[in-house]
């Protein structure tokens, strides 16, 4: 066994946090030989609630499980984290875009990411889950001023899981067999999931499934899943979300496979002429604990037009938060 790291949930009580923990202390997140020490954050209200999942977390008896800190002090739940995962937020309901939200969790984030600045390990490793993941992310890094901005992710895993799973539906294959998705741009209705480069089997994916299927059901159909979960459940998903979050961070510390990539919301360099700063869906590869953007891929007009405008959506949001930034 590695000596513990320390992880940081926040809306542990809450329903992705309750599909989270469980499968974090198991070993799922960082592996079998890596045991963890949670640190649980939720607001006052809420720690009863808490305590009882606590409760349950040590009636697991998980042997990767080294100790878990309860609390709603965000000082102490960040105090020498290596990984963070940002759940805590409102959840939308129906008829919202994941945009509303950003009037009642913006203000979240930055009393967060000042926290983060101030308590955790100078490499550690946030993931943002709480809507909208991708402005809530560039909130918290810009209170953030003395952490490496590229600390600071947002989770576009759970698109490209979904986009995995309707690819596979449709040909027949198993996941397993799809490499070389690509959400790019923000977690919302505008995210563009692309499957120029995808394979299937070895076979180009769009050679398999005809233009109309992806341009007219695919892509609407990954889109559109967040709000078809919330119809059809009368609330957002949590178990698939929890999953994703828990691939985002395996595979950030852990590495990516030969020969594949995943999506991950990280912050632009300018890459494949996106503004520089947002915290955008790319393509990325991992090694050593680090990401880095896949270089060189085609990009015709078709994803051209698709990838600006979620762009533009993700400057928009900017825009309407720039208050919420630490003075310089
Ligand atoms: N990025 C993604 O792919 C996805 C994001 N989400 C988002 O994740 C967020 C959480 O979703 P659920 O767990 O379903 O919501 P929930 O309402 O069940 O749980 C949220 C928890 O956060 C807590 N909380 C609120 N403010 C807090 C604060 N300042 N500090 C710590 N805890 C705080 C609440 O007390 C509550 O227990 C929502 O914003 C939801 O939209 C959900 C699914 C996918
Ligand atoms: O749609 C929502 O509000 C929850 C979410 O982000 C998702 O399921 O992708």
């Amino acid at each position: 066994m590695k000596a513990p790291v320390r992880v940081a949930v926040t809306g542990a009580a809450g329903q992705i946090g309750y599909a989270l923990l469980f499968r974090i202390a198991a070993g799922d997140m960082l592996g079998p030989d890596q045991p963890v020490i949670l640190h649980l954050l939720e607001i006052t209200p809420a720690l009863p609630a808490l305590q009882g999942v606590v409760m349950e977390l040590n009636d697991c008896a998980f042997p990767t499980l080294a100790g878990v800190v309860a609390t709603d002090d965000v000082n102490v739940a960040f105090k020498d984290v290596d990984y963070a995962l940002l759940v805590g937020a409102r959840p939308r309901g129906p008829g919202m875009e994941r945009k509303d939200l950003l009037e009642a969790n913006g203000a979240i984030f930055g009393p967060q990411g000042k926290a983060l600045n101030d308590h955790a390990k100078r490499d550690v490793k946030v993931l943002v889950v709480g809507n909208p993941a991708n402005t809530n992310a560039l909130i918290a890094q810009q209170n953030a001023p003395d952490l490496d901005p590229k600390c600071f992710t947002a989770m576009v895993r759970l698109d490209h899981n979904r986009a995995l799973s309707q690819l596979a539906e449709k040909t027949g294959k198993h996941t397993t067999e799809i490499k070389k998705v690509t959400i790019w741009g923000n977690h919302s209705s505008t995210q563009y999931p692309d499957l120029h480069h995808a394979t299937v089997d070895g076979k180009p994916a769009l050679t398999l499934v005809d233009q109309a299927w992806y341009e007219n059901d695919f892509i609407p159909t990954v889109q559109q899943r967040g709000a078809a979960i919330i119809k059809a459940r009368g609330a957002s998903s949590a178990a698939s979300a929890a999953s994703a979050a828990i691939d985002h961070m395996r595979s950030w510390a852990l590495g990516t496979e030969e020969g594949n990539w995943v999506s991950m919301g990280i912050p632009s360099d300018g890459s494949y002429g996106i503004a520089p700063g947002v915290i955008y869906g790319y393509p990325v590869t991992c090694k050593d604990g680090r990401y880095t953007i896949v270089q060189g891929l085609e990009i015709g007009e078709f994803s051209r037009g698709r990838m600006d405008a979620t762009d533009k959506e993700l400057r928009e949001e900017r825009g309407g938060v720039e208050h919420l930034f630490a003075k310089k």
